[in-house]
């Protein structure tokens, strides 16, 4: 690095980072990715601070022992203050869930008790999310604006992000803010396995929403692999045999199957890769068929990542052995990449979140897109996309008008905009449906909700 380089924050290092959500099961898998990339991301201390303390204090000596066994003098602080947390941090990682996995198995068991989807960031329950999720983010921003140096930058993995970022932005437009996503990076990882390339050696065109995109071209040395890649999904999905050995959570039979189901994506639309997600939005009859109602993904995490995670903790504090119990993979990696490119001005190109200002040139200026941009000191530069297809802009002005729709129930706590978002979701088939998942959910979330007032009871305006 040269004195040139230009910093986005006050100081090019060693940085103070705070995690907001220390108690995730992400956080040692990140906090490793950072020992790993220390030589480019200097640290002079790390942060944690999760409202749970109780949680959080589970977790908290397993990362100090991932800081230790690679540096001596990274100062490590655990804390529930917001003022200990943010003060003076020059970047902060935020990766809440609000209302933790009890309430991710409500969203995802709710909406199938009624026939509908149900999962943690699309459909009812990635709704039900963002209600409980645009608020706390926003309070976020304040505390970190309030006690963090000036420039310091928020990278935000807190789910639901397509709404959380709509939310920002609707909320807190000037917020030093950055909404990425991993599920494009996984897709990318695969694309690379079944390509027989490096990684790094894939450039990728790709348009959409958040969990609603499509990759339109895969460059490697210049040449699209699109066709390649075709005949590969025909036959496998994105499914590659490196993608469950290097990432154990892709062993579990949920996202095999999400791999796989890229398949008959593309059989009937061929023309891009779909980002898997789309599943929910195109197959909702064949995802709810195969859903257990009593077993969710919420309970698989359960019984899986966390479980694993806390016997390893409880492990390590009896006898001072940490077994292999946490995952780095592509998920610690790029928020490491994209706080590193933030910080040192690197430009490099990373699919994020930002707001579309002619990127995608027929969608709304002012939408959040999740576009390939270049990540520089002063954030990210959108790289254009030009004009995208009818069927595409259609699907995707639907999904935004739902988000969007979603967005302003919340802030204005109202009953009516939020049926409207239930009901314009495609995996939500009648009006009728959408009400029906809603008022349960009004009741499940009653901790956690702003209160929804209707505009009219009885057909009188109130
Ligand atoms: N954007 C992406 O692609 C991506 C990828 C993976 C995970 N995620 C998200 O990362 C988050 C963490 O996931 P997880 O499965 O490890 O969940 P987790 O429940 O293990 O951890 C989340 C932590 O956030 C804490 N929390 C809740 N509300 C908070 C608040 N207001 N302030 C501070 N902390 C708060 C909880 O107490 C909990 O310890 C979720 O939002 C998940 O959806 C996003
Ligand atoms: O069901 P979960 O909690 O295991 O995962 C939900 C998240 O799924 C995506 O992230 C994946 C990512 O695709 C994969 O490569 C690896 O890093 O694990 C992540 C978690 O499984 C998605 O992008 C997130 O938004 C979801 O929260
Ligand atoms: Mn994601």
């Amino acid at each position: 690095m040269t004195d040139h380089v230009k910093s986005s924050v006050h100081t090019k290092g060693p940085f103070i980072l705070a995690i907001a959500g220390g108690g995730s099961t992400y956080t040692p898998g990140i906090v490793k990715s950072l020992m790993v990339k220390l030589a480019e991301f200097p640290l002079a201390e790390i942060r944690l601070y999760d409202i749970d303390s109780e949680r959080q204090n589970v977790i908290a000596p397993v990362v100090e022992k991932v800081i230790r066994d690679h540096s001596d003098s990274i100062k490590f602080t655990v804390t529930s203050e917001p003022e200990v947390a943010f003060s003076g941090a020059h970047f902060v990682f935020a990766q809440m869930r609000v209302g933790q996995y009890s309430m991710r198995e409500q969203d995802e068991k709710i909406p199938l008790r009624h026939g509908v989807v149900g999962q943690e960031t699309c459909g009812p329950g990635g709704l039900a999310y963002g209600l409980r999720t645009i608020l706390p983010m926003v309070e976020l921003i304040d505390l970190v604006e309030r006690y963090a140096d000036k420039k310091a930058w928020i990278v935000n993995y807190s789910n639901p992000a397509a709404i959380v970022a709509e939310g920002v932005r609707r909320l807190r437009p000037d917020a030093r803010v950055l909404n990425i996503c991993d599920m494009p990076v996984a897709a990318m990882r695969n694309i690379a396995a079944i390509l027989g390339v490096d990684r790094d050696a894939v450039t990728v065109n790709y348009f959409g929403l958040n969990h609603f995109g499509w990759f339109t071209h895969a460059f490697v040395d210049g040449v699209d692999r699109m066709p390649e890649l075709r005949k590969h999904v025909a036959k496998f999905g994105l499914l590659t045999e490196d993608a469950a050995a290097t990432d154990p959570q892709h062993a579990d039979p949920s996202w095999v199957k999400t791999w796989r189901n890229i398949q008959p994506l593309m059989e009937h639309f061929p023309e891009y890769l779909p980002n898997p997600y789309m599943q929910y939005y195109l197959m909702p009859n064949q995802i709810v068929e195969h859903q257990d109602p009593d077993y969710t993904r919420a309970n698989e995490v359960m019984d899986g990542r966390e479980k694993k995670l806390f016997a390893a903790a409880a492990e390590y504090k009896k006898t001072g052995i940490l077994s292999d119990a946490f995952h780095v993979g592509v998920h610690g990696a790029f928020i490491v990449d994209v706080a590193r490119s933030l910080a040192f001005d690197l430009r490099q190109r990373h699919l994020v979140m930002v707001e579309n200002r002619g990127a995608i040139a027929n969608l709304p200026y002012d939408a959040m897109v999740e576009v390939p941009a270049y990540i520089t000191s002063q954030g990210p530069e959108a790289i254009t996309v030009g004009k995208i297809p009818l069927f595409y802009k259609g699907l995707i002005e639907q999904q935004l008008a739902c988000e969007q729709l979603l967005v302003e129930a919340t802030i204005e706590g109202s009953y009516e905009k939020a049926l409207q978002a239930f009901t314009l979701n495609r995996t939500v088939p009648t009006m009728q449906h959408a009400k029906a998942i809603l008022d349960d959910m009004i009741e499940a979330n009653s901790d956690y909700w702003p209160k929804l007032k209707k505009a009219f009871v009885d057909g009188v305006a109130q």
